[in-house]
């Protein structure tokens, strides 16, 4: 019997647990792992199917967290370089659009993120029904992640700037620690906050942040995700699929909800 849950974190579990019945196959060898709080219930699922077959798999992560998250579930931890080619990866998203753009990040991850979503021959996204979303910047208010190069931030502040950036704070630790947010890779975080027109646009305003010297990596994913999986509260979840058609299952007898 599955544990009761408070409904955002039983969202985020149907989600995951669907996406993982639906895309992870006993054949898959090589499995990417995302970041954030939808992700450990994604391990969770994995791990049910069994010793058996976790055995010859491989699980690369994004990041600190999902590495411990793949450590701890005795899972086999791999490396891109070592696996630069992923069967699927499963990430979550703060939010996603009518045709699966995406924004990614609230958890600084992005850089790592997009390399395991790119190596992935799937790459499938999980989230609470709060991420729905029919253009991106409406329901997520924090702007764009950016990660960027520490060295000549407040010159790369500026180019965001003049790139119609509203805001572009850098990113602050906060009362664990004093200074900005520094990524799995050693780098700055900026949340760059865009007009409607610029995020209504998300390909564009992508290849236009990717162009900066110092940006390395922008929270905007655009067309590289399969399929959307947004838990619901009525214990439903929505599929969203690349051609804007979406589907609703109901959970399975005993599951998430
Ligand atoms: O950097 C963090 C990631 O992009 C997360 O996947 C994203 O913030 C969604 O996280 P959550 O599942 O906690 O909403």
């Amino acid at each position: 019997m599955s544990t009761k849950l408070a409904p955002i974190e039983a969202a985020k579990r149907l989600a995951a647990y669907s996406a993982v019945d639906h895309h992870v196959h006993e054949q898959h060898r090589v499995i990417g792992i995302g970041s954030g709080s939808t992700v450990p219930y994604v391990v969770e699922r994995i791990v049910a199917q069994g010793e058996d077959v976790n055995r010859n798999r491989v699980f690369i992560p994004t990041g600190f967290q999902s590495k411990n998250l793949i450590v701890d579930a005795g899972l086999v931890l791999g490396d891109i370089e070592q696996f630069p080619e992923i069967d699927v990866t499963i990430d979550g998203a703060d939010e996603v659009d009518d045709h699966l753009n995406c924004i990614k990040g609230g958890g600084g991850c992005q850089y790592r993120e997009k390399v395991l979503a790119e190596a992935a021959k799937t790459f499938i996204l999980v989230a609470d029904y709060r991420k729905k979303s029919p253009a991106l910047g409406t329901t997520w208010s924090h702007g764009v992640p950016l990660e960027i190069v520490p060295f000549g931030y407040a010159r790369c502040l500026r180019s965001i700037t003049a790139l119609g950036a509203t805001r572009a704070p850098l990113r602050m630790a906060g009362a664990a620690k004093a200074g900005p947010v520094v990524s799995d890779n050693g780098n700055f975080i900026v949340d760059a906050v865009f007009p409607d027109a610029r995020m209504h646009q998300p390909a564009e305003l992508l290849r236009d942040l990717k162009a900066l010297t110092g940006v390395v990596e922008v929270g905007l994913f655009c067309g590289v995700a399969k399929a959307a999986y947004f838990g619901n509260e009525d214990g439903s979840v929505t599929i969203r699929h690349t051609d804007g058609r979406e589907e609703e299952v109901a959970a399975h007898e005993g599951d998430a909800h």
